[in-house]
């Protein structure tokens, strides 16, 4: 029997970092043992707040200053787990065995990787089309290559839940050698996450996987809706890049393409923040990184707009996003030719949010989606949660989702991730020395390529 792995799931979101740990034996369900989260990056101060098994240690602290970045964000994580010399589980550095990561951007990968030389170059060429989430991911694996050389890092895609868009959903009506040769199509991301929820809500609704029509809203700071057609995703509204679609926080969503043109002569040129890992336009930056809420309210905490709502400002924000969300539900609701067993809430927002759940589904009464006031009013403590009206024609649920647990599950169930061979990284100068099983892997995976390990995962 194989020994049991201590497995460090690092979701790194547009606002926060989420780490979970879990004790995992391989092809078993992961056990959580504990969570940390470090959140309200683009809201300052950020919060920590740590659970450790059963015991709450600390709910809701302000940090000061040295957290600016998800890098930073995952560095005091560590400290506080190591320091922390009731956590027996993890002592030291080498106590853990795989950190699995986020990223949102996997291109055409439709499975985790292990990270090496091949598969992080691959990512950091992805960079652009997530700039608020592939380079500050790739910071956090080059932090974790360095200061944990004995940990074999896993790279879990956003994007790969989406692999099953059918062609004439994910390819834009331009050129098409152009988008062939520049990859130019719809990715769409928060797979990771739909991919929990679809499991939760089949099981919830005591359905199989693969019989299951969901219309799915991951809202948190970033936002997102995906169609669920038999289990599999059938269109979501992020596209090429987590731009496109409904707005979120610091993000403005889907607007007229031309209006970049008119939005002011300079915006075309490369912003002053670019880096060697990261080319943006300052177009970019203002869409991805100074519009959605914080550029109509000055704030990018949609618990604050939601409950502001005798202020127009925040009146219109929160009405703007209703609409929007209203708009992918109609238009999935015709996709899937009604065939729903669920309209599903998730993410920050739409598992916080009573006030916008009730909203939408009044705006889309006319689908026969209702909520019970009661219901929908009170806390989510469950992993789904039945929020809908009795007699309604279509159910209407709450899922807390949990991307940590997906990326787990991923790494324990997969004998390359959980079991397999770790290629080195060399990576900024940094040569990475590894675990090398020897394994009959070597035949075919890993070869030395410049002194560096190139393997595929
Ligand atoms: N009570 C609340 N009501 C509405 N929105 C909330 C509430 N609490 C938190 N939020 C929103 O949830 C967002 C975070 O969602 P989350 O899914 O955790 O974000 P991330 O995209 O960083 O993973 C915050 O930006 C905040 O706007
Ligand atoms: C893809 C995306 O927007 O993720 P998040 O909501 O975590 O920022
Ligand atoms: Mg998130």
């Amino acid at each position: 029997m194989a020994k049991s792995k201590i497995i460090l799931s690092i979701n790194a979101g547009s606002s926060s970092v989420k780490v979970s740990i879990y004790l995992s034996s391989f092809r078993q369900e992961p056990e959580p043992i504990a969570e940390i989260q470090i959140s309200g990056l683009t809201a300052p101060p950020p919060r920590l707040k740590y659970i450790r098994g059963p015991e709450t240690i600390c709910k809701d602290k302000e940090l000061s200053g040295e957290v600016n970045s998800q890098k930073d964000a995952l560095e005091r994580i560590l400290d506080e787990l190591i320091n922390d010399k009731s956590f027996q589980a993890i002592n030291k550095k080498e106590d853990i065995n795989v950190a699995c990561h986020r990223v949102v951007h996997g291109g055409d990968y439709d499975c985790p990787k292990i990270i090496n030389d091949e598969t992080y170059n691959y990512i950091q060429a992805l960079s652009d089309l997530a700039p608020l989430h592939n380079a500050p991911a790739l910071e956090i694996v080059k932090f974790c290559i360095k200061e944990l050389p004995q940990t074999r890092n896993v790279a879990a895609f956003d994007s790969q839940f989406h692999q099953t868009i059918p062609a004439h959903i994910r390819t834009y009506p331009i050129n098409q050698e152009i988008a062939k040769s520049n990859k130019l199509r719809k990715y769409g991301f928060h797979g990771i996450s739909y991919s929990f929820i679809t499991r939760s809500a089949a099981r919830f609704l005591g359905k199989k996987e693969s019989e299951t029509n969901l219309i799915l809203l991951h809202l948190g700071s970033g936002a997102s809706a995906c169609a669920i057609r038999n289990g599999k995703s059938w269109d979501t509204s992020m596209g090429l890049t987590p731009l496109a679609g409904l707005p979120g926080a610091t993000r403005s969503g889907s607007v007229d393409p031309s209006l970049v043109f008119h939005y002011a002569s300079d915006v075309g040129k490369l912003s002053p923040n670019s880096t060697e890992s990261l080319h943006i336009s300052r177009a970019e930056e203002i869409l991805n990184k100074q519009s959605g809420w914080k550029s109509l309210t000055g704030t990018t905490d949609f618990g604050t707009i939601a409950s502001s709502q005798d202020d127009p400002t925040m009146k219109l924000a929160f009405d703007i996003f209703v609409d929007r969300v209203c708009g992918f539900v109609g238009s999935y609701y015709v996709t899937l030719r009604g065939n729903v067993d669920a309209l599903v809430f998730a993410g920050g927002i739409g598992e916080k949010s009573d006030l916008l759940r009730r909203r939408v589904t009044e705006d889309i009464a006319c689908l026969g989606f209702a909520v019970d006031e009661k219901k929908n009013s009170m806390k989510i403590e469950d992993v789904v949660q039945d929020v809908g009206k009795d007699g309604a024609r279509h159910r209407t649920l709450v899922c807390q989702t949990d991307e940590q647990v997906e990326m787990a599950r991923h790494c324990a169930m997969d004998d390359t991730l959980f079991n397999g061979t770790a290629g080195s990284c060399r990576i900024h100068g940094y040569v990475i020395t590894v675990i090398l099983k020897i394994s009959p892997m070597l035949k075919v995976c890993p070869r030395f390529v410049d002194g560096s390990l190139k393997g595929s995962g």
